[in-house]
């Protein structure tokens, strides 16, 4: 039977996008989930094998509903990540005459499409109410379904294909050098192309009441001329004022310098914990 893999639908959202490019060559049936939440619950019911979410957009930033559902919820493995070019597009339902800006009166989204288009919206469609759903395809799913309404969505290319829907305008987002992290999870391995850039993460605990305990986990890579990519403070939930630091490492776990590394900063009394270590691709075009 085909192995599973469960991405953030309906039928058309970038995700959708990125989970294809991600397993390309690999004979997987795609199951779309209504949010990321599901996703990674149905990996980890292990109801699918594999999913794909998105991580971090680079006008936006982390998609903390990911992170923090990685760090408090399951426990699955990043196998590997993609970086995809996001363009939005307004998209409004096909209809006889072409439906003016003007009389667009609601915007439908997922909340970091609304965020990348932010600009183009305020200031082309000042009076439009804008109310957030749980992905770019179910927006566009949404205003196909009411061509009577003057509503339209921020999303994909890809959804004029796949819904009865129009560009009002094509590349709305505020910047051009848009893209969006995608991590694929799972507990089963899976046969990936090789990369030329390998990655780890990991969640460090700091200990409480530690001065300077950030600037030695850091210098214990530093001095290794480890290097990083991303540190991230997520709260611990347990707390005010309690973090958790999530740190993106440029290189694939190995036996000497990250076990090194690790043991350097539990002896200070931190708590390291993997997250993963995967390829890392980057597609430079997008649908
Ligand atoms: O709604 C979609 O199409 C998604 O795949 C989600 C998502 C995100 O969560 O960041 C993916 C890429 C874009 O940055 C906008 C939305």
């Amino acid at each position: 039977m085909e192995k599973k893999l469960a991405f953030l639908g309906p039928r058309g959202t970038f995700t959708e996008e990125a989970a294809r490019i991600l397993s390309l060559g690999q004979k997987l049936s795609f199951v779309p989930y209504p949010s990321i939440i599901e996703v990674l619950d149905a990996v980890s019911k292990k109801e699918v094998a594999y999913g794909v979410v998105p991580m971090e957009n680079s006008i936006e930033g982390t998609v903390n509903s990911t992170l923090d559902w990685l760090i408090h919820e399951v426990d699955l493995p990043i196998l590997a990540e993609l970086a995809l070019p996001i363009t939005q597009n307004l998209l409004v339902a096909k209809r006889e005459h072409p439906l003016p800006l003007s009389a667009i009166t609601r915007v439908l989204s997922h909340p970091q499409a609304i965020a990348q288009s932010h600009n183009f919206l305020r200031e082309n469609l000042p009076e439009a109410a804008i109310e957030t759903v749980n992905s770019t395809a179910l927006a566009a799913k949404m205003v196909s379904e009411h061509p009577e309404e003057p509503w339209a969505a921020v999303g994909t290319r890809l959804n004029v294909e796949i819904y009865p829907l129009e560009f009002a305008r094509e590349q709305i987002q505020d910047y051009s050098n848009n893209y969006t992290r995608f991590v694929l999870v799972g507990l089963e391995s899976l046969d990936l192309p090789v990369s030329r850039k390998e990655k780890t993460t990991i969640l460090v605990t700091l200990p409480e009441d530690f001065p300077g305990a950030l600037y030695q986990v850091l210098a214990a890579f530093a001095w290794r001329k480890v290097n990083l990519s991303r540190i991230e403070s997520r709260p611990t939930k347990r707390a005010l004022g309690s973090y958790y630091f999530v740190i993106d490492i440029e290189q694939k776990m190995d036996d000497v310098l990250l076990p090194g590394a690790f043991a350097e900063i539990e002896a200070i009394g931190c708590q390291v914990r993997q997250l993963g270590t995967y390829p890392f691709y980057m597609h430079q075009t997008n649908s």
